[in-house]
């Protein structure tokens, strides 16, 4: 594999991470360029002025690089007239070098600052706007896409604001120079711009073609990355099936994989490097024309030895246009990266409002007319219920019944199409968001830990964790025992701690439980659980917890026989709704749990079911 080319050139800097989807180039919707606009148009005012620092520093810079060939070529001649000033003028000269060091030092360190806070800033307003959206929406994301989005698009874009502002004041040297030229004289300034022409186009091919080379690398990166996410999430799929070697070979030969990624290396490094070459042999020859003609000038008189000299610099600061166009090119990579990091702030919110629940309230839910549509179609449809506060209410239904899909709506984790839901009476929508954290609790099949150690994965999310709520909610959710046994209890890292689904569950359970509100939602969270574990903790959620209403989307049989209500989904509408023991008696609902049908006899209301008849 050929690997990217570094990152200095004479010419132009080679571009950074570029778009990476095929025909995601910069500028290509005006919508999308504004956005990217103004969120680097912010990122930079978050950086706390050091833009307009940077640019101050580096035109100040500039300037002093701008004088001291002048300053130069007058001590030079003076020296040679055996002048006593020239002194003066060799310490001005000297001074004017510090400075021009200790400026270019200052610009190095604001940079490294602002490129660091101004990527902070943007990957923090993406991550903050990230979670404030529906997963639903999150979700078009694939995840290494959005790593991507979020690491090398993010810094690409962060460098933006400080290589504007450099840019903006690398144009003062090439200027400069040029005008220098023309004021020492106008024969070897037109000798320097009578190569220009050719100089610009050597920038601009290289420009382009670094660009584009640099982007098709990316993007096989991107590919080769997206293999080995989706691989690293099925490991065990994969070692359970014995195909690693297969795996191994899809991750690094795609396509795209590694010839494409060699190949698009290869090219970059071509480019690089005819680009030195160019370059390499241009500017020389831009400065030998230069001095050619102030040669024959100073035979004719007309030039000065130390104006010569001061020429000779001027032309080389003149020719230096290409840090200019290395800098803009930055800027162009950047707000092309921007572009791609933009579309993740751009994700819509979850509409809210800032109500408040009634104090003291039960927890009434009621949905109205819900409707969730996925690709033209309704997996939940026109959905009406009335959960009373306090209920323990079973959602049961066929797998895609729309189970998961209505536990998401009554925690509002997902903004239905069609329809409303309310808490207490007042309009999930309209709620304020931390009042609905507050009050809306969830706890998932296969919990997310995030947290150092494990007392924080339990108290994840809550208001004023203290270790005495984090131990009585891992008691309620049966994790106690486990945890103490972890070689640090509550304190052991997550990492550290080996932990298999069901303890994995009940920590999701004692995180929801930590800070119960009104309304709970388990979606499948007890299904690893053991059946012994599982009444203890179904015995605590009523006894230890928070008293409220729970929503409990199972396939087991005990959940629904033990539930106040059950509420039976089938494909997208409800079926029924009511007590376990009404619904038995529909052999269609029977068949949910696949157990031995009993014909007749109902299954006992609120008891416990024996325990081989639980899947
Ligand atoms: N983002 C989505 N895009 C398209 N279809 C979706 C989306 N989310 C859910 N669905 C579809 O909605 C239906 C209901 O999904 P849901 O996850 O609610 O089922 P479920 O009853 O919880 O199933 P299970 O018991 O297997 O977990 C399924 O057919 C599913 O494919």
């Amino acid at each position: 594999m050929t690997s990217p080319p570094p990152t200095a050139t004479p010419v132009a800097r080679p571009p950074g991470p570029a778009p990476e989807k095929p025909g995601d180039g910069p500028g290509k919707d005006p919508e999308d360029r504004s956005a990217a606009d103004r969120l680097l148009w912010r990122a930079a005012r978050h950086s706390g002025g050091r833009g307009a620092a940077i640019l101050v520093c580096s035109v100040a810079s500039a300037l002093a690089a701008l004088a001291e060939p002048a300053v130069l070529g007058r001590a030079l001649d003076l020296l040679l007239g055996h002048d006593p000033a020239a002194g003066r003028l060799v310490l001005l000269c000297t001074a004017l070098i510090v400075a021009e060091v200790v400026l270019d030092a200052v610009v190095a360190l604001l940079t490294g600052t602002t490129n660091a806070r101004s990527t902070a800033w943007l990957r923090g307003r993406a991550v903050t706007r990230l979670l404030a959206a529906s997963p639903e929406h999150a979700a078009r994301f694939a995840p290494g896409d959005l790593a991507t989005r979020l690491t090398a698009n993010a810094t690409e874009a962060g460098t933006v604001p400080a290589s504007a502002a450099a840019g903006l004041a690398a144009l003062l040297p090439p200027l400069g120079g040029v005008a220098a030229l023309l004021l020492i004289d106008a024969w070897t300034a037109a000798a320097f711009l009578a190569g220009v022409p050719l100089l610009l186009l050597l920038l601009r091919a290289f420009a382009r073609s670094s660009t584009e080379s640099v982007s098709r690398y990316q993007r096989v990166q991107s590919a080769m990355a997206g293999r080995l996410l989706e691989t690293l999430a099925g490991a065990h799929t994969v070692a359970a099936a014995g195909t690693a070697a297969r795996e191994r070979h899809r991750i690094l030969t795609g396509p795209p994989g590694l010839p494409e990624l060699a190949a698009e290396g290869r090219a970059m490094w071509l480019v690089y490097g005819r680009a030195v070459a160019h370059s390499g042999v241009l500017m020389p020859v831009l400065v030998c024309v230069v001095l050619a003609v102030g040669g024959i000038r100073l035979a004719q008189g007309a030039l000065g030895v130390g104006e010569l000299v001061a020429a000779s610099r001027y032309a080389a600061l003149a020719a230096g246009v290409g840090a200019v166009s290395g800098l803009l090119g930055a800027v162009v990579r950047g707000r092309a990266a921007a572009r791609r990091t933009a579309e993740v702030p751009a994700l819509p919110p979850l509409p809210h409002g800032r109500a408040l629940l009634p104090p003291g309230g039960p927890g009434a839910l009621e949905l109205r007319g819900v409707t969730v549509e996925r690709a033209g179609t309704a997996v939940l449809a026109d959905v009406d219920l009335t959960l009373p506060g306090g209920a323990t209410v079973a959602v049961v239904g066929r797998s895609g019944a729309g189970k998961s899909l209505l536990a998401a709506v009554a925690g509002r984790l997902l903004a239905p199409d069609r329809g409303r839901v309310l808490l207490d009476g007042v309009d999930l929508a309209a709620l304020d968001p931390a009042e609905l954290r507050r009050e809306v609790g969830h706890a998932f099949a296969r919990p997310a830990l995030f947290g150092a150690t494990v007392g924080a994965a339990v108290a994840f999310g809550a208001a004023s964790p203290d270790d005495g709520a984090v131990r009585s909610a891992g008691r309620a959710a049966g994790a106690d025992g486990f945890v103490q046994r972890l070689p640090g209890g509550y304190r052991t890292p997550v990492a550290d701690a080996p932990l298999s689904g069901g303890e994995r569950q009940r920590l999701g359970l004692a995180r929801a439980f930590a800070h119960a509100g009104r309304l709970l939602v388990l979606d499948d969270a007890m299904s690893s659980l053991d059946t012994v574990t599982q009444r203890e903790v179904e015995r605590a959620l009523t006894q230890q917890v928070r008293p409220g209403t729970r929503l409990l989307v199972t396939h087991r049989l005990s959940r629904a026989a033990g539930a106040d209500l059950v509420v039976w989904l089938d494909r997208g509408r409800v079926r029924a709704t009511g007590p376990h023991h009404e619904l038995w008696r529909d052999p269609g609902y029977r068949a949910l749990f696949a157990v031995p049908e009993p014909d007749t006899e109902p299954a006992p209301a609120a008891a416990p079911v024996p325990p081989e008849a639980d899947r």
